[in-house]
């Protein structure tokens, strides 16, 4: 779906695209475990990335450390001109406006419609008078509008976001993403609440807005066969060290067995044939 409308609210006025660039990334948490070692990295804008692991390998420690909700305690990561390492107050917001995320419980206030929740992704470009009392601007109504309709969700609209389904409310908060007009988003295991069919869908509405709008998409995603089919780029990791980084379509079993220091196995790929061997 590429109205010319909703390219253009949606394109207009977005922020600079931004590269990223990981250097001797650490993060060690406060009780001494190490989340992320010595991490290299550089994705440039308009890439999708998929960031695949055994459980507790780092990928969301990885993810979230691209928007400071995980702080890195050595090396520096640099999203656009803005470093992670000294970033605070003003600086951390206006990332955050660039850096969009996309969450597993999609965090919707269930009890109001999905227009209000995919206006909350305004909320960055609004003053706060016009949020307490709910005067959202012509402008903001309309760009939320275009957001549901990328994720093909408008006739929801006036919906409570408590009666939509899983997949439904997803959207909703890639909707709500999109709103703020990022030139990145980061999905923490988008799909991980959903259902098989469901979470193709998803993977495709972040595919497309990858696709068509040129944002960044990086996600980290549990089901292998996922991660390679609709990432680009695949970035593996085991016990917080990068052991692999390349294209998504070049991964094979091989490859898979050297991130997960095993042989697959069923439950790390969501279709029961797998789809490793479909390209
Ligand atoms: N706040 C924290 N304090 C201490 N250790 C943490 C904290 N958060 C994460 N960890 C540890 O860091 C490691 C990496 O966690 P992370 O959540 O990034 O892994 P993951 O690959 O996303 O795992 P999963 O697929 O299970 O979500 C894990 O061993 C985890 O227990």
């Amino acid at each position: 779906m590429t109205p010319s409308t909703t390219d253009a609210a949606l394109g207009v006025g977005t922020p600079p695209k931004a590269d990223i660039r990981f250097e001797h990334v650490d993060v060690v948490y406060p009780n001494g475990f190490k989340g992320l070692d010595d991490i290299n990295l550089s994705i440039p804008a308009g890439e999708m990335v998929g960031v695949v692991g055994l459980s507790g390998a780092g990928k969301s420690t990885l993810v979230r450390s691209i928007n400071g909700l995980v702080r890195i305690t050595g090396g520096e990561i640099t999203v656009g001109e803005r470093q992670l390492s000294t970033i605070k107050g003003a600086g951390m917001r206006e990332l955050r406006s660039n850096v969009g995320m996309v969450f597993q419980g999609f965090n919707l206030a269930k009890r109001t419609t999905v227009l209000n929740n995919v206006l909350v992704g305004r909320l960055f470009h609004t003053s706060t008078w016009r949020t307490l009392i709910g005067a959202w601007k012509k402008d903001d109504v309309e760009l939320a509008m275009d957001a549901l309709a990328r994720v093909e969700i408008l006739p929801k609209a006036y919906t409570r976001a408590s009666e939509l389904s899983g997949g439904q409310q997803q959207r909703v908060g890639i909707a709500r993403t999109l709103a703020q007009r990022p030139s990145v988003i980061l999905a923490d295991e988008p799909v991980a609440s959903l259902d098989p069919p469901t979470s193709h869908v998803v993977m495709r509405d972040l595919q497309r807005i990858n696709q068509e709008l040129g944002v960044t998409v990086i996600t980290n995603l549990h089901f292998l066969d996922l991660a390679r089919r609709y990432c680009d780029r695949l970035v593996g990791l085991r016990s917080g060290k990068l052991v692999f980084d390349g294209i998504g379509a070049d991964a094979d079993e091989n490859v898979f067995e050297s991130i997960y220091g095993r042989s697959l196995t069923a439950e790390d790929v969501m279709d029961a044939k797998p789809v490793l061997d479909e390209s």
